[in-house]
């Protein structure tokens, strides 16, 4: 699967945690992340992460189409609902297009947990019955 991070500043500790947490699934898939979120899972896991610009500097825009060009299928974006952000209008497309898409879309650890814990339990799935 191909899987996008991206979190605001004061939820960059938990996508951090969720990453190190998640890191041996995380490693099975293609994880994109905008680019200072990608750097900090990169710095935390040594998975691979491909990096797009810094969301306030065009990168929800790039995730955004992305998933225009039907190339994800799961974004872990974990929202500062307290904090104004000054490209508010490219999360709101980001999160726009994701259900114009149906991708499936955590804002939140809790659904991002309920996420990656399906995508760990699809792959327990799979090997018994391979
Ligand atoms: O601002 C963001 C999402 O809207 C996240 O961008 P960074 O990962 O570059 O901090």
């Amino acid at each position: 699967m191909n899987i996008a991070f991206i979190a605001h500043d004061k939820k960059k500790d938990e996508i951090v945690k969720l990453a190190v947490y998640y890191k041996e699934v995380l490693k099975k898939h293609v994880i994109y992340a905008t680019g200072t979120t990608g750097q900090r899972i990169i710095d935390a896991t040594g998975i691979e992460v491909h990096c797009f610009k810094s969301g306030p500097l065009g990168g929800d825009q790039q995730i955004g189409a992305y998933i225009s060009d039907d190339k994800l299928d799961m974004i872990i974006f974990l929202r500062d609902p307290l904090t104004p952000q000054a490209h508010e209008p490219d999360i709101s497309a980001l999160l726009r297009l994701s259900d114009v898409y149906e991708i499936p879309l955590a804002t939140n650890i809790g659904t991002a947990e309920i996420l990656l814990g399906g995508l760990k339990n699809i792959e327990d799935i799979v090997n018994v019955v391979k």
